[in-house]
């Protein structure tokens, strides 16, 4: 089975998030990632995760206001102070939770713009992030998203990451492949990660549609994270759904899909 993380912006959330730490530890858990931790104070969160025993795998950096519909400003070209403002925070938070990874939401493309120049703005943001991220010693990941639950949100396939990051042209860029989008945007999901596994820095997923736990959809799990081994990726994957029940329920999979090889 992959090395599994779980999200704790998503899974635990019957408690508030300072609390979700010791819940994922009882379930086994010692690899954990946060969306937006930058609720809580660093501090809190490092003796979170120390008593916890657990080690934080990735963080998004400040994604706009997500209340009044930012996904994410980093193909905004009239965002470019706020973006990179946000970037010192996210740095400041992984290096006091000695986070190696952080994650750049393209956001919605603004309609304002013509593509191109929402395609360079996001260009510039990420080769920015690049340099900045390799000198604290952080891993850039950027993030496809599907567009049916985001419309219009600018990164929403693979084949477009891959191409964008010829065009970065740095070596600290990867892509952040969930299951979940990249099966409502492309499919061919194990070929696609067994072809460009040098370019895959980090993995989440959920079953589609619904994007619950494993076993609630159309996507054969047991398969899927069978190839993940046998392709030699050494990375994280992350349960990264909304529970269909209680989080702990939810876990059942796990141990029927453990029992399947
Ligand atoms: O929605 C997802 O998928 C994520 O991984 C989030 O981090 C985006 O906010
Ligand atoms: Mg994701």
């Amino acid at each position: 089975m992959p090395d599994f993380a779980v999200n704790l912006s998503m899974l635990f959330t019957e408690v508030p998030l300072a609390e979700r730490f010791s819940l994922a530890a009882e379930q086994g858990f010692q690899k954990v990632e946060i969306q937006f931790p930058y609720e809580l104070p660093a501090p809190q969160i490092a003796s979170l995760l120390q008593q916890n025993n657990q080690q934080l795998i990735l963080l998004n950096a400040p994604a706009g206001n997500w209340q009044t519909g930012d996904r994410g400003i980093a193909c905004q070209p009239d965002r470019i102070e706020e973006f990179r403002q946000g970037i010192t925070q996210a740095i400041s938070y992984a290096k006091e939770l000695k986070c190696s990874n952080i994650n750049i939401l393209s956001g919605i493309s603004p309609e304002s713009y013509s593509l191109e120049i929402i395609e360079n703005t996001f260009i510039d943001n990420l080769r920015f992030c690049a340099e900045a991220f390799a000198q604290a010693d952080i891993q850039l990941l950027t993030e496809a998203i599907n567009t049916q639950d985001i419309p219009g949100f600018f990164l929403s396939s693979s084949a477009q990451a891959f191409d964008l990051f010829r065009k970065v042209d740095h070596p600290n860029i990867q892509l952040q492949y969930d299951i979940y989008h990249m099966q409502i945007m492309e499919g061919n999901l194990i070929n696609t990660l067994q072809n460009n596994l040098d370019k895959i820095g980090h993995i989440q997923f959920a079953d589609v549609p619904g994007r619950h736990e494993p076993q609630t959809g159309e996507l054969n799990f047991g398969n899927i994270f069978q190839a993940i081994d046998d392709m030699g990726y050494s990375g994280v994957t992350s349960l990264e759904y909304n529970p269909s029940t209680s989080t702990a329920e939810s876990l059942r999979w796990i141990k029927l899909i453990a029992e399947r090889e």
